[in-house]
């Protein structure tokens, strides 16, 4: 989530405004090389306290699993005393923020505008946190009849429900109480979501377009990578990554593994070992190392997913479609397979294959179990050549993609958007 934030501050600084970037102290390692501009952001890092249940030393919710991020909201909020003390000393001109919703009444205290950043997308934020809705269901005058959970994803939901009443009286409060409310989404791609949520909380929706950082800023692709994927035909590669928050269960791992194998096609999967193993290599399946050396490698840690994406032997990219991911799928050129677990993934994902037809969907059991059968069934629905699905969601990904990195979209969105934050910021009738 800081990082979209990020991103986002360095627009304001190349504008010519000053921005303090509150975080936690690990963070701001994490966070420091994408800094363009150090003399204009200033990283203020918090002290996160101890709280029952959180484990010692994490920070984010990246450092734990999702079922104790309530933990983490617990420490977010003891940190208000740290943040007000900045606010005091600071007198910024607007504070954005996202899910610390008590934000705006603190602001208002020192008479400080805010903006709640919305870096979920807006299909999601439309149907689960608009108020008078209920998980699940989607509230009256919800603009889709595709973008919606089935019975599928009941594990989905369930696994987040009791975490996500406390989560949704968070973002919902905020969205209530701030002055303004700016999605990271643009138009093209979510245009009747944003409407959709002006109107119910009447109140302004900024755009700030997907805030993905420039290309030729970050760093090249690291040797070991582009070496191995060189070695393989245009368009061969299936490469698959599923955020900073997924841990499989041990036999869901597996059973991906056996998946990425049965598609015959060379492979690089991405993920953090599953629950109770230590490695990567201890959890594999039997002789799956032997059978599959040549093509196919499954990596523990951190690789540099837009830089594999925009490898010209990588074909197809399996997903959890978080945010994050959604975008850099719809700006590569990459077949998109997807394979949501949360929440706003599901409503991601039904966006992309329903909607933009530009992706096809791993197919679950009720109980949210997917089979090596159907992960390789959907790889290889978009992989084969002259494959009917494959050329649809080619052909549409191809037309969106177009849209979507046309010369000054991404800018013109971020130019508008500082524009207009500086007309209201400054105006006193908060139109
Ligand atoms: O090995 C990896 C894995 C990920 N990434 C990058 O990490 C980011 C991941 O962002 P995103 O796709 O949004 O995934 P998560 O961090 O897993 O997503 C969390 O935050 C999203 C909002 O940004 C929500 O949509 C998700 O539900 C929530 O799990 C992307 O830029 C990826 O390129 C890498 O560079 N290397």
């Amino acid at each position: 989530h800081m990082t979209p934030f990020l991103h986002l501050a360095n627009k304001l600084a190349e504008k010519g405004h000053r921005v303090t970037f509150l975080l936690p102290k690990k963070a701001q390692k994490q966070l420091e090389h994408l800094n363009l501009f150090p003399d204009s952001i200033v990283f203020h890092p918090l002290t996160i306290f101890p709280v029952d249940g959180l484990p010692a030393g994490a920070e984010t919710a990246s450092d734990i699993p999702v079922s104790l991020v309530r933990f983490l909201s617990i420490a977010m909020d003891l940190s208000r005393d740290q943040v007000e003390a900045a606010v005091r000393a600071l007198r910024p001109d607007l504070i954005l923020f996202d899910i610390a919703h008590w934000v705006p009444d603190m602001a208002k205290e020192h008479g400080v505008k805010t903006m709640m950043y919305n870096v979920i997308s807006a299909n999601c934020t439309a149907h689960d946190l608009v108020p008078g809705g209920e998980l699940g269901v989607p509230p009256p005058g919800y603009p889709s009849s595709k973008v919606l959970y089935r019975e599928q994803d009941a594990h989905a939901l369930s696994s987040f429900s009791t975490y996500y009443k406390r989560f949704y009286n968070r973002v919902t409060t905020g969205l209530m109480n701030c002055d303004f409310i700016s999605i990271r989404t643009c138009q093209e791609i979510e245009g009747k979501f944003c409407d959709y949520i002006e109107r119910q909380y009447q109140k302004k929706v900024l755009l700030t377009g997907p805030m993905l950082p420039e290309p030729e800023k970050s760093k090249p692709l690291e040797d070991q990578w582009s070496h191995w994927l060189s070695g393989f035909g245009q368009g061969s590669v299936v490469f698959c990554a599923l955020g900073s928050q997924i841990t499989l269960e041990k036999d869901q791992f597996q059973e991906l593994c056996l998946g990425m194998e049965l598609t015959g096609l060379p492979f690089l999967v991405a993920v953090t070992p599953p629950k109770g193993a230590k490695t990567i290599q201890e959890a594999l399946p039997e002789g799956f190392e032997d059978r599959v050396k040549s093509r196919g490698v499954v990596w523990g840690e951190w690789v540099q997913q837009p830089l594999i994406l925009a490898h010209s032997s990588v074909g197809c990219f399996v997903s959890h479609c978080g945010f994050g991911s959604m975008w850099e799928s719809l700006m590569s050129d990459c077949q998109i397979v997807l394979l949501p677990y949360l929440n706003d993934q599901v409503l991601n994902t039904r966006l992309m294959t329903e909607e933009l037809e530009v992706s096809v969907e791993v197919k679950r059991e009720e109980t949210g179990w997917f089979s090596k059968e159907n992960l390789s069934c959907a790889i290889m629905s978009v992989m084969e050549k002259d494959s009917e699905v494959g050329n649809r969601v080619r052909r549409s990904h191809a037309n969106l993609k177009e849209v979507v990195v046309s010369a000054g979209l991404l800018t013109g969105y971020t130019d508008k958007f500082v524009d207009t934050l500086e007309k209201l910021v400054n105006d006193t009738n908060l139109e």
